[in-house]
């Protein structure tokens, strides 16, 4: 890692699909205790990047190239065998999804799920991990974490599924979650429960968010530092009062002008 305050180093990331680059030399780092934005229009590269460095990508349909450098990890990302990516997914980097029915099993009760998560760790005692699943679920502020442990997904609303999704996410305490448009299709008062959660789960297990998104709302109300994706490539990046105040790319610029006024404040007690 070039500096010890960094998480995670992109460096030249490109993915190709046959002929075709859809990722495109892309490069930024993220720091400890950080919220990053990656903002663009939809088909912009958001998502495929992400999972290329979760190792998401079959490398027998998609080549990829570049660095992907986690602290906790000497090797790069991009090069690790599946059954090295079992120490590091979920414990290291997790990943939450817009859509809940990608991480949930439908016909498993929430509390089979988490233990299922909780075994992968070497934890045994039931006691214990009752417990932490009570605690994870009280943490995403839910009043009853027992009904919602004895639920299947089915009995649960959208919003609920998706607080649900976050403490499955979050249970292992990884470093760096990667949440790919996890509010998008949620009504306003869920959306602001869920971001005000997430910023203070932040906070409190002091994790980095790579937070991915085309709402410059929820980028103004979250980011520290921003890139904004356009064609697979990053056409510019840096902390969010630059982005803000000086863009320097006409489709940043383009971007801004689309919301009218950012009446959101950001509040200082969430960073
Ligand atoms: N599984 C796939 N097979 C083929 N092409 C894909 C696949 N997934 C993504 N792509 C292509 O890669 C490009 C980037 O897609 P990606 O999903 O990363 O965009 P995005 O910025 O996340 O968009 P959105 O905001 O709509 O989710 C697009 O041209 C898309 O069509």
């Amino acid at each position: 890692m070039n500096s010890s305050n960094a998480l995670l180093e992109v460096s030249r990331l490109s993915v190709d699909l046959g002929e075709n680059r859809l990722i495109d030399d892309v490069t930024f780092n993220i720091n400890k205790n950080e919220v990053f934005c990656l903002v663009g229009e939809s088909g912009s590269g958001k998502s495929l990047t992400s999972r290329a460095i979760m190792g998401l990508l079959a490398k027998r349909k998609w080549n990829i190239s570049g660095n992907v450098q986690l602290e906790a990890c000497p090797s790069n990302l991009t090069t690790l065998s599946e059954k090295h990516w079992q120490d590091i997914r979920g414990k290291q980097i997790a990943m939450i999804y817009q859509n809940p029915t990608q991480a949930l099993h439908p016909f498993l009760k929430i509390k089979s799920q988490m233990i299922q998560q909780l075994k992968s760790t070497g934890m045994k005692s039931k006691k214990e991990m009752n417990n932490r699943i009570l605690q994870q679920l009280d943490d995403m502020n839910f009043p009853e974490p027992d009904q919602i442990a004895n639920a299947y997904p089915c009995q649960l609303s959208g919003g609920m599924n998706q607080r649900v999704m976050i403490a499955l996410a979050l249970l292992r305490k990884p470093r760096l979650l990667i949440a790919d448009e996890p509010t998008t299709g949620l009504d306003t008062i869920n959306q602001q429960l869920i971001i005000n959660n997430l910023l203070q789960l932040k906070k409190r297990n002091g994790m980095s968010i790579l937070f991915i998104t085309h709402d410059l709302r929820l980028v103004n109300k979250l980011a520290n530092k921003v890139a904004v994706m356009r064609k697979g490539k990053i056409v510019e990046a840096g902390a969010l009062t630059k982005i803000k105040n000086e863009p320097d790319h006409p489709y940043t610029k383009e971007l801004w002008k689309q919301i009218p006024r950012l009446y959101e404040r950001r509040e200082a007690s969430d960073h």
